[in-house]
């Protein structure tokens, strides 16, 4: 029933359909039990007119009856799955458009965390399976429960006796069916289906890191985690099978001796002196009856696993919908300018407790240039991404123009920001579209940003130029191709604020001149922050500041700080070290 709850928190009016789903599946039930009862009377004629068969007129009859009751439960059965299967389509599809809705206001840093593959994997693969359990595996489990009840009032309608003989195995049954659903095996099948995906991801990991194994002969190093998780899966599989196989053992041999627990009683009445020959038609109907029950009970073991399974799918998407969004006022407060401040800001990234930024401070002048420079690992990049609230700071406050960027529509905020980063993605879709981006730009427009971003040899690589579509075959930009195009993207946007992380990281050195200059010339009149490790690029901004710890450690122009004999000058001279040791090397060659 919570399953049903839940699903139908996704299924609106369709939830009408689903429930004439299960009515229609509980009438079939009935009227498919109905033939057993016929074939049951035409048994009984056969045995009063023996052996004058030709007395036996009302058998044919019957037989119509039961032929007649047969086709219309299956009728009334196909009518059903039909309904289930419109109202499930329906449900599916809504949890997956309800999950992605929700995705896409989910924090950007979660995303690029748990990765796309992962989510797609958990939506698709949960709402495929609440799809056929709707639509399959529902209406059965009403259909069987159906044919268990009716046929247990039957049983006690004929001949309580015997009913009471059949029904002493079914109990049985039922007890250890019970145990096979509690909470400490549901508790097992929750750790084998995390194992099963631990498995999983594992072994994709183990897959995409071949390049790096093969290269680096790290075989059975990296063999380790696969074959850990592996382990893993056994342990659990083994633990769950050995959970079940006593009560799984206990039912089955239950469920199927009904019909020896049935013999047994007429052997017990006939000893105690009742006529077999009285006795007999109602043993025929228990003897036809008894093993629709043990099919039935069998078929509903199985199908409760089945809701186990698509209750732990349901849990798999809550795991994504219970994600706190990113909440957005509905009017943003007007800015005065595009000054950014951090008040005091410190951060721990979700799901982990060690901070990585400590009370920091900063304030940006509008239309400045500024860099981040450090350590690898001090911050800079977080920093940055707390920016456009790829995440919310843990404490204090971030501020363009005056106004908290949590008082900011998600449209304002974004339109007012334009990043590069190490790591960009392009679209499947053309050239084209991937710079314009929903812009209000033309091809000439388009042309003269990558123009401007150096990507001027991209175009002319492809015969169908600005047309060319991304992913399609032969159609592949490289890391620095990649950087470049979104540095269009970036000109085309022209946003007041831009931020740089690395961006000119895959740049050969000719790319990375002009780069820079492209660069130089968006930058202007723009407040930009610039993370980058090669200081000869930034020696000119109007701020550097150093990052060390999640903390800044020191900041001024270039000049200041080598003149303070600080963290930054140490890095500058190693930096100058590592060049001018590249162009000795190249020298010496
Ligand atoms: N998604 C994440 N979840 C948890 N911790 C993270 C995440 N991203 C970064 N960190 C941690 O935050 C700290 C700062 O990382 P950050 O990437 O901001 O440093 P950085 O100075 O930009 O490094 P680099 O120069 O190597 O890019 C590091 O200790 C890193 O391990």
């Amino acid at each position: 029933m919570a399953v049903l709850k839940k699903l139908f928190a996704y299924a609106g009016n369709h939830k009408y359909l689903t429930m004439l789903s299960l009515f229609l599946s509980f009438i079939s039930a009935i009227l498919l039990l109905m033939p057993f009862v016929w074939i049951w009377k035409v048994v009984q004629v056969i045995l009063d007119v023996y052996p004058n068969f030709s007395l036996a007129s009302d058998a044919a009859k019957y037989g119509w009856y039961a032929l007649i009751f047969a086709a219309g439960g299956i009728l009334v059965y196909v009518m059903s799955l039909l309904c289930s299967h419109l109202s499930a389509f329906r449900i599916a599809s809504n949890m997956r458009k309800e999950a992605m809705h929700h995705v896409m206001k989910l924090p950007m840093g979660y995303l690029s965390k748990e990765g796309s593959g992962k989510i797609r994997k958990i939506i698709d693969e949960s709402s495929a399976s609440t799809e056929t359990y709707l639509a399959h595996q529902l209406p059965d489990m009403v259909q069987l429960v159906t044919t268990v009840v009716a046929a247990v009032v039957c049983l006690f309608i004929f001949n309580w006796k015997f009913g009471v003989a059949s029904l002493i195995p079914l109990a049985l049954a039922f007890v250890n069916m019970s145990k096979m659903m509690g909470k400490d095996l549901a508790i097992s099948m929750k750790e084998y289906m995390d194992a099963l995906e631990g498995m999983s991801n594992e072994a994709v990991e183990y897959i995409r890191g071949i390049p790096v194994v093969k290269t680096f002969q790290q075989t059975v190093f990296s063999f380790e985690r696969f074959y850990k998780s592996i382990k893993n899966y056994e342990k659990f599989a083994l633990g769950y099978t050995d959970k079940m196989h006593i009560p799984m053992t206990g039912f089955t041999t239950f469920v199927n001796s009904i019909f020896i627990f049935l013999i047994g009683s007429m052997i017990i009445l006939v000893l105690n002196g009742f006529n077999v020959s009285n006795l007999l038609p109602d043993f025929m109907f228990y003897a036809i009856f008894t093993p629709i029950l043990a099919v039935a009970t069998n078929k509903i073991m199985f199908a409760s696993e089945n809701t186990m399974l698509a209750e732990d799918a349901l849990n798999r998407i809550e795991s994504i919908t219970n994600r706190e969004t990113v909440k957005y006022p509905q009017t943003s407060k007007e800015i005065k300018n595009y000054d950014i401040k951090f008040n005091n800001v410190s951060f721990t990234y979700p799901d982990t407790d060690v901070e990585v930024l400590h009370n920091v401070n900063l304030d940006i002048k509008s239309g400045t240039t500024v860099a981040f420079v450090g350590k690898s690992g001090g911050g800079k990049s977080t920093l940055v991404s707390l920016i456009p609230r790829f995440y919310d700071v843990t404490k204090g406050s971030i501020e363009i123009g005056g106004v908290d960027v949590k008082n900011m529509t998600e449209k304002d905020l974004m339109d007012k920001i334009s990043f590069v980063f190490q790591d960009n993605k392009l679209l499947k879709k053309s050239l084209y579209e991937n710079i314009k981006m929903g812009f209000d730009v033309d091809k000439k427009d388009v042309l003269d940003a990558l123009h401007k971003a150096q990507c001027d040899d991209i175009i002319a690589k492809f015969n169908t130029g600005l047309d060319t579509k991304i992913g399609t075959e032969g159609v592949y930009l490289s890391g620095g191709e990649t950087q470049r195009m979104t540095l269009a993207r970036a000109i085309v946007k022209n946003a007041p604020i831009l931020l740089l992380d690395e961006a000119t990281a895959y740049a050969d050195s000719d790319n990375e001149y002009l780069m820079q200059k492209a660069i130089l010339e968006l930058s202007k009149n723009k407040t930009t922050i610039m993370i980058a490790h090669r200081l000869s690029t930034i020696v000119n901004v109007d701020c550097i500041y150093v990052v060390d710890d999640g903390k800044i450690v020191e900041s001024g122009t270039h000049k200041e700080l080598i003149a303070n004999d600080g963290l930054y000058a140490e890095m500058w001279s190693q930096y100058r070290q590592s060049v001018d040791w590249k162009v000795g090397e190249f020298v010496c060659c």
